[in-house]
Parts: structure tokens; C-alpha cells; sequence
């Protein structure tokens, strides 16, 4: 009987294009070529949808900003003993930081996110109305001394967005990371532009999708599919 265990007597060679990705799921196989031809993708959409955000005139934006936050003040109640994370805005981001005063106000705990290190998840620092600042990772303000906390809910600023609810942010991974790293997933609310919508961000195994976007009045993007 023939000894199959040399490699030349197979009928095509084996096939090592292939890696393995941990999603929310465990890990599924990927394509290291669909994994390659997916970034280059998104990187080139992230810079066109944020060229496209910086054109919208100021008032314009300025006027988006405040009906997403009239949207917020129907899908939150920012009471005591609710941890709701922000984000302080930056290349044409909504500017929600009168929202985020107004539920610091209301008693709502406040939160902004910190990248401590590359390639691993944001922790979040609380935030109080004139508090110490600094600059963190990419010039981005952040609480200078508040203590790390946990959000109940979290609002993620999105580059795109598509009809499955998922988010496309700058490419640093961090939303996906810090989400699949807690024990019990906040809620997580994606807000942008109307301009951000686009028909896929073509989901990876890792992309872990919003469960609400919205970009506007009457503008809200409900996942439906429970997963
Ligand atoms: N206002 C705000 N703050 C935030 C976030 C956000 O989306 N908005 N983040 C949400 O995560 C974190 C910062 N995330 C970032 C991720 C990548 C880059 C960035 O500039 N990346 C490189 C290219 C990365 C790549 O493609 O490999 C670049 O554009 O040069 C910036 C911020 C924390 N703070
Ligand atoms: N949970 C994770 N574990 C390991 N790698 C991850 C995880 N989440 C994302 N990544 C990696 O991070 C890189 C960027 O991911 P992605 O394109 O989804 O970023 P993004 O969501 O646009 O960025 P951000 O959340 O920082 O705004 C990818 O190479 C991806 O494989």
C-alpha cells in the first residue's frame, strides 16, 4: 500500500492562505487575501467619507449635532448611577459635548475614551464639566485624572455605517477590541453624518455592529437581527 504521508503524493498541495480570526463567535477561518483586499478597501472609504464629512459646511453639521442630541435625550435617560461614554469630536466628528454637559448635569456619569497602547482596548477615564485635560494618542483631549470606569453605555463616533448596523471608525480597531474585552456589553450607540451611510463595510469576524445609529431627526437605524 502506498505511504501517503509525503507531501509530494498529494493531488494538489496543501494550502496555508489561511489564518485564523477570534470574532465574537470563536475563531473562524479567514482568508488572508480577503483579509488584505477588505482593509485596503476600508482604508481608502474611510478617507473619502471623511473628506466628505469635512465638506459639510459648518452650521450644517453644527445643526446634525443637535438633532442627534435631541435623539439622544429619547434613547437615554442620563440619570445617577448611569455610566454613558462620549467622545471628544475631532476631523468634522459631531460636536455632542453640550449633550454630554447637560447629562453630567442631569447626574449621569461621563466618560471618554483613552487608547493606552496600539492594537489593545480603549479603557475609558470619567469626565466632569472643566475638568483637567490633556492631550492623549493623536493629539485627542482626554480627562487628565479621573478614574477608569465601565460605561453602560457607549456612544461611538462612525466614519460609515451600513443597513446591518455595523461601524466603520478610523482603523485602529479599538471599538471592536474594547467591546469584545468587557464581561457584559453596554449598550452601544453609533452617531455620525448622514453621508456616512454606505451600503457595506463588508463585516469581518471581528466587527462587532451598533445597536442603534443615529445621524439625525427621526434619523435612527434600530438593529434588529438579536445576536
Ligand atoms: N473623537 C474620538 N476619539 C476617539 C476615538 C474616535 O473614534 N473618536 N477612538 C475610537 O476608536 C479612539 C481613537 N482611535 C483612533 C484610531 C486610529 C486613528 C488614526 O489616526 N489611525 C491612523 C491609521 C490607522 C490604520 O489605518 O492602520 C491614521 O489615520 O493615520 C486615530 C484615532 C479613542 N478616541
Ligand atoms: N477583537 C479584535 N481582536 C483582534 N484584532 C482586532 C479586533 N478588532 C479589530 N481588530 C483588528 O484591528 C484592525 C482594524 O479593525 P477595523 O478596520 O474594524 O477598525 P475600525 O473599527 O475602523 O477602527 P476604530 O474602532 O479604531 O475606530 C484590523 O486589522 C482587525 O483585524
Amino acid at each position: 500500500m502506498q505511504d501517503d504521508t509525503d507531501g509530494a503524493s498529494f493531488a494538489s498541495p496543501p494550502c496555508f492562505a489561511h489564518e485564523l480570526a477570534l470574532g465574537p463567535d470563536g475563531y473562524v477561518v479567514m482568508d488572508a487575501d480577503t483579509a488584505r483586499d477588505v482593509a485596503r478597501w476600508r482604508k481608502a472609504e474611510r478617507e473619502r467619507l471623511i473628506a466628505s464629512r469635512l465638506a459639510v459646511p459648518a452650521a450644517e453639521r453644527q445643526r446634525v449635532a443637535e438633532e442627534v442630541a435631541a435623539e439622544l435625550d429619547r434613547l437615554i435617560e442620563p440619570r445617577p448611577g448611569v455610566t454613558v461614554s462620549l467622545y471628544w469630536p475631532f476631523r468634522g466628528e459631531l460636536d455632542l459635548r453640550e449633550w454630554m454637559t447637560r447629562a453630567a448635569i442631569r447626574g449621569a456619569s461621563i466618560a471618554l475614551p483613552i487608547v493606552v497602547e496600539k492594537g489593545q482596548p480603549l479603557v475609558f477615564r470619567a469626565w466632569h464639566p472643566g475638568c483637567r485635560m490633556e492631550r492623549g494618542v493623536w493629539n485627542i483631549p482626554v480627562p487628565a485624572d479621573g478614574e477608569q470606569v465601565i460605561p453602560d453605555v457607549t456612544i461611538a463616533p462612525v466614519v460609515g455605517y451600513d443597513p446591518a448596523s455595523y461601524r466603520l471608525g478610523y482603523g485602529g480597531g479599538f471599538f471592536d477590541r474594547t467591546l469584545a474585552s468587557f464581561a457584559a456589553r453596554p449598550q452601544v450607540i453609533g452617531v455620525g453624518h448622514p453621508c456616512a451611510a454606505i451600503p457595506t463595510i463588508h463585516p469581518q469576524p471581528h466587527d462587532i455592529p451598533m445597536d442603534v445609529i443615529v445621524t439625525g431627526a427621526g434619523r435612527v437605524q434600530t438593529r434588529t437581527d438579536a445576536r
